[in-house]
């Protein structure tokens, strides 16, 4: 059996990015609002001027929570978007856009969250993936709050292909996270230093 897939060595990696997000997150929670609005800011003009984001059709976001980077000012232009929702393991992607009577309230975690009524995106016609994380290293591999949804997830054929973007804040772009089996690496990050594609 390989290194990776040993119960012991999964478990080792599963503590080191317990510990790792543990540090992360309190970092996270102590930015003072202005800074984080700002570094906010700066994650959404350079997502904003970047030709893949300008000319995909829908892209697939999320609701920012625990301090996240708030995608706001993408989110208020009248484009096509997906939000997600969690429905036990997995997560369920509905339309959205500004403009749209489609209710959004809170849902597990806490976190705004679609109505399940609300119509389901065709992956087909998803051009670009922003991905909320914890961390994210330079590779591309992510640390997120440890459910697996977004592994899960970019697992399945149908996303497979489609440009993947971590959404984190300078500090948290590290030089290397822990890695599983199951994780792959994402297109590139975006904090508000830049976008980083991976190569
Ligand atoms: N804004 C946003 N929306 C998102 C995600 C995200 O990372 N950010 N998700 C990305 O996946 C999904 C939600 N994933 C989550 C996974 C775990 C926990 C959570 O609270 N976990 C517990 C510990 C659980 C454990 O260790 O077993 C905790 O942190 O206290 C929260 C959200 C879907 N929506
Ligand atoms: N492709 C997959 N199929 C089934 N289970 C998976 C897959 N990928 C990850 N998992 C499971 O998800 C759990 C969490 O993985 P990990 O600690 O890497 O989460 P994370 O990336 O930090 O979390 P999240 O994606 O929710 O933000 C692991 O216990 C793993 O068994």
């Amino acid at each position: 059996m390989s290194e990776t897939y040993r119960p012991a060595a999964i478990a080792k990696i599963q503590d080191q990015k317990a510990q790792m997000r543990r540090s992360l997150l309190k970092a996270r929670q102590a930015m003072p609002p202005q800074v984080w609005q700002q570094k906010c800011d700066r994650i959404c003009t350079h997502l904003t001027q970047w030709p893949t984001f300008q000319s995909a059709r829908t892209i697939l976001a999320y609701c920012s929570f625990r301090n996240e980077p708030h995608l706001g000012s993408l989110l208020a232009q009248q484009r096509s978007w997906g939000l997600p929702r969690c429905e036990d393991k997995d997560l369920i992607w509905h339309r959205w856009f500004p403009s749209c009577s489609w209710p959004l309230r809170p849902g597990t975690y806490g976190i705004t969250e679609p109505d399940p009524t609300s119509p389901l995106i065709d992956p087909h016609k998803v051009d670009l993936i922003l991905v909320p994380a914890v961390a994210c290293d330079v590779r591309g591999y992510r640390l997120g709050y440890g459910g697996g949804f977004y592994d899960r997830m970019l697992s399945q054929a149908s996303w497979h292909g489609k440009p993947t973007i971590g959404i984190v804040f300078e500090f948290a772009r590290l030089p290397q996270i822990p890695k599983n089996s199951w994780d792959r690496p994402l297109s590139g990050i975006c904090t508000e230093s830049g976008l980083f594609l991976a190569s």
